[in-house]
């Protein structure tokens, strides 16, 4: 039988926070014991417009809900500077964190990494938790060695605050691993018009697309004499998350140290 896990999660209102509640809610083995809001201190979940009937404590203040509640693990799905802040509330805590916020930088990940080795802590931080999208970055890796001129499009809905998103930042790291950095184009290029090509990455250029009707979609392209490879992923809804954070929940429990990207925790 599974040990129990309790857990509390961050963004309980927002579109995957309460996909996450619902997960959570739904999981035998997970217990949900509170939820960390931007508003409705004091409040229980079933008291706040469109929320399921839980007789859940709402707080708005991270390390008082750690204190009076002491979950094994934060789940996280605000927005990046609430993330990180949250991320070491629940180290100094004693919580372990599954972050699934993103926008973070790398200098944000270097201190996080070093906040729970010194606390020998379990965190992960996973920009995508849909088990296809985490395929894509690791077919992108391994493609990357033979065709090494890439370009990446990534495509959200038009309410996401980061850019690029934090799978396409992630992607551009994995092939950053083993493939030489290089120039991409014609070496005399100039954009007549700021940012036509894109952002960049160690030579890669990424592409940030943001639509009403999007959910989260990438499209990683490479090229080579005479062919093109596109590796291609789309999330359609929410759901398609959740089996991820899930896994990571279970995971975040027998780790003592920071992972960063769910391809750590599936292979
Ligand atoms: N790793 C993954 O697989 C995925 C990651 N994401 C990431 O998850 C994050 C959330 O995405 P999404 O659900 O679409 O965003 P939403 O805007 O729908 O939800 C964010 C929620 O966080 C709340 N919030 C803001 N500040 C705080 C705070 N201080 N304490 C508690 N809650 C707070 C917001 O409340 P209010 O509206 O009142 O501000 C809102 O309800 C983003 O960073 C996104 O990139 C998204 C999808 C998949
Ligand atoms: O904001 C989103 O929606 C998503 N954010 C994550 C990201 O930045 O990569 C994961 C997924 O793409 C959905």
């Amino acid at each position: 039988m599974n040990k129990e896990i309790s857990i509390v999660i961050a963004g309980p209102r927002g579109k995957m926070g309460s996909e996450a509640v619902r997960m959570v809610t739904e999981t035998p083995h997970f217990k949900l014991v509170a939820v960390i809001d931007s508003r409705n201190e004091g409040m229980k979940l079933k008291d706040v417009a469109d929320m399921p009937a839980l007789d859940i404590p709402v707080y708005e203040d991270a390390p008082r809900c750690f204190s009076e509640t002491h979950p094994d693990v934060l789940i996280d799905l605000t927005k990046p500077d609430v993330g990180k802040v949250h991320l070491e509330q629940a180290l100094e805590h004693n919580v372990r964190p599954v972050i699934g916020t993103t926008g973070f930088s790398d200098a944000d990940l270097e201190r996080l990494k070093n906040l729970a080795t010194e606390r020998e802590l379990g965190a992960i931080i996973a920009p995508n938790f849909a088990v296809g999208a985490v395929l894509m970055m690791k077919f992108a890796q391994m493609a990357s060695r033979y065709l090494p001129d890439i370009e990446i499009i990534e495509k959200h809905h038009d309410q996401k605050l980061d850019a690029p998103s934090g799978t396409a930042l992630k992607t551009a790291q994995l092939i950053r691993e083993v493939r030489e950095s290089k120039q991409q184009g014609h070496p005399d290029e100039k954009e007549d018009l700021k940012g036509a090509r894109g952002a960049e990455l160690d030579g890669i250029r990424i592409h940030s697309i943001r639509l009403p009707g999007l959910v989260a979609h990438q499209e990683v392209i490479m090229g080579g004499e005479g062919q093109t490879l596109t590796i291609k992923h789309d999330s359609m809804n929410r759901a398609s998350f959740m089996p991820g954070v899930k896994l990571a929940v279970e995971a975040v429990m027998n780790v003592d140290h920071l992972v960063y990207g769910l391809e750590n925790i599936i292979e």
